[in-house]
């Protein structure tokens, strides 16, 4: 019952909510019992609960590692949904969403948005989903980040990857991307590579001491390194 019970659960500890979940699961089932006779089925243009978590994938490298690029590719072979923390934080902008100023400005200074707000777009583009795959592009890009997901979610990431890129090289393709982001220039990429250093390189080095990282390296051409990427995932479908 992941997905019904992430509003309350997002309030407690990861024990209380799996009680909950359990509860839910008992009298959610009695009250429909006790109104109909039909078979259980999800309501028109309702998205049925999970019977089990998604498998999550956290992806990270420094901006301009190829995240996004490599995403792509794992999407189109092994058919997962994509989630950017960037590209959900960027659409909160351009939905004219009450932080949207806020988050602008973070995001032009290369900070870290307020992790209990990312965190919720992620979770409610989890649960929109009937996908049981994700990548979770770009994230946690800090030990609060991380903390507050495993909160929030209360659980923890299956697969980590980290592109581990040269920073001459980063700098080269940031500044050449060309998608018309505000952060795409020196000053900024300055300030994130800095960020990178400080809050990311934490979060990476505790999942490589829980034996969760795969690091990648990520120079040569797209294709050269999904050839790394493609024997994680390959090993994954054959152990489902
Ligand atoms: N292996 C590669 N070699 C050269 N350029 C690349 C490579 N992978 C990605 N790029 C380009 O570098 C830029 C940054 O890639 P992107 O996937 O957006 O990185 P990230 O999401 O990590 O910031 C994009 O313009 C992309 O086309
Ligand atoms: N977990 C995250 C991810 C992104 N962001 C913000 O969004 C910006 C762009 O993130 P991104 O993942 O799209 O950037 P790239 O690594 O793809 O270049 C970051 O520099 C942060 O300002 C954040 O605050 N928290
Ligand atoms: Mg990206």
């Amino acid at each position: 019952m992941w997905r019904r019970t992430t509003l309350l659960s997002s309030l407690m500890p990861s024990s209380k909510a799996s009680l909950l979940h359990q509860m839910q699961a008992a009298y959610g089932l009695k009250i429909w019992g006790a109104f109909s006779t039909e078979v259980l089925k999800p309501a028109k243009g309702r998205i049925p609960p999970r019977e089990k978590p998604p498998f999550i994938t956290f992806v990270l490298g420094g901006p301009g590692s190829g995240k996004g690029t490599q995403c792509a590719k794992i999407v189109e072979t092994f058919g997962f949904t994509h989630l950017s923390a960037g590209d959900l934080l960027r659409k909160e902008i351009s939905s004219n969403s009450e932080n949207g100023a806020m988050i602008l400005n973070m995001i032009k200074e290369g900070k870290i948005v307020p992790s209990d707000m990312t965190v919720k777009l992620i979770q409610r583009a989890i649960e929109s989903s009937e996908n049981d795959k994700f990548l979770i592009d770009g994230f946690p890009r800090s030990e609060e980040n991380r903390q507050t997901y495993e909160r929030i979610v209360g659980e923890e990431p299956n697969v980590v990857l980290f592109f581990d890129c040269p920073e001459e090289e980063m700098v080269k393709r940031v500044l050449s991307r060309n998608q018309g982001r505000v952060d795409d220039n020196i000053d900024t990429m300055r300030k994130r590579l800095e960020v990178f250093t400080s809050l990311n390189l934490p979060v990476i080095n505790y999942y490589s001491e829980k034996g969760k990282l795969y690091k990648i390296r990520a120079v040569g051409t797209e294709d050269e390194i999904f050839e790394q990427v493609h024997p994680i995932f390959a090993a994954f479908e054959v152990l489902k």
